[in-house]
């Protein structure tokens, strides 16, 4: 698996208003690499990550995946590359509130019309914790319960790369630590490619490559 970013902006508005949310970004992102990526609010780091992972279009240059231009395909091939390679952990969760637990976690298959693997799945609700709440709503999960189905979501698909845009943010400080220890164990042990955006240097450096953005420009952070 291999991303490739290559000048890539994003400009909103027009004349006087118009907002450099992105300027000429590059970055690479192999199959074993955990970035993370800091930045002010506003400086541009939830629009990298969803034109990267596909959610949204880039104004100017090019995203690849394995070679790919993701953005030249049909939206059929783009919303089968998000499903099926890329996993997703968002701040605010995103559960629907009327599935259960298990239909959340399966929600990414379901779309997909692909069976689920059970074998798979009980791992995931083995190492998640969430083994005797599948049948329960959202609504009756703690905040680190409802992340930790997020994360059960993003995996059910097998991707080969997590985006987590502020995973720790809605949590209290007991229960980041947790969802980010669970994090770095699917990244080392499950080698899945990782990607976060936070607000914690803490979590920031324990990356293997550090980003940080401003006013739309990003920069890896150079190791001593
Ligand atoms: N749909 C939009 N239309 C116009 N401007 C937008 C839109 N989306 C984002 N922007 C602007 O682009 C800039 C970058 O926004 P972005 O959400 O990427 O920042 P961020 O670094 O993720 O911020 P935060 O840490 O607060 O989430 C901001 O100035 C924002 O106001």
């Amino acid at each position: 698996m291999e991303i490739c970013v290559n000048g890539v902006s994003k400009i909103y508005g027009k004349g006087e208003s118009q907002i450099i949310a992105l300027d000429q970004a590059d970055m690479v992102i192999g199959e074993t690499d955990f970035l993370s990526i800091m930045g002010p609010s506003g400086s541009g780091k939830s629009t990298l990550l969803h034109i990267i992972s596909g959610l949204d279009t880039p104004t100017r240059g090019t995203v690849t995946y394995n070679g790919r231009n993701i953005h030249r395909g049909s939206d059929k091939e783009l919303s089968a590359l998000r499903r099926q390679k890329v996993g997703f952990v968002f701040q605010q969760f995103h559960l629907l509130p009327v599935l259960t637990v298990r239909e959340n976690i399966l929600m990414p298959l379901l779309l997909d019309r692909r069976k689920p693997d059970e074998e798979y799945l009980s791992f995931l609700m083995e190492i998640l914790g969430l083994k005797n709440r599948l049948d329960h709503l959202p609504g009756q999960l703690s905040g680190g319960q409802k992340q930790r189905a997020a994360i059960a979501r993003a995996l059910s698909a097998k991707p080969e790369i997590i985006f987590a845009d502020e995973p720790t943010g809605n949590l209290d400080s007991r229960n980041g630590k947790e969802v980010m220890e669970l994090l770095l164990a699917i990244h080392r042990e499950m080698k899945k490619a990782l990607v976060i955006i936070t607000h914690d240097p803490r979590i920031a450096e324990q990356a293997g490559r550090q980003f940080v953005m401003a006013d739309g420009i990003l920069r890896e952070v150079e190791r001593l």
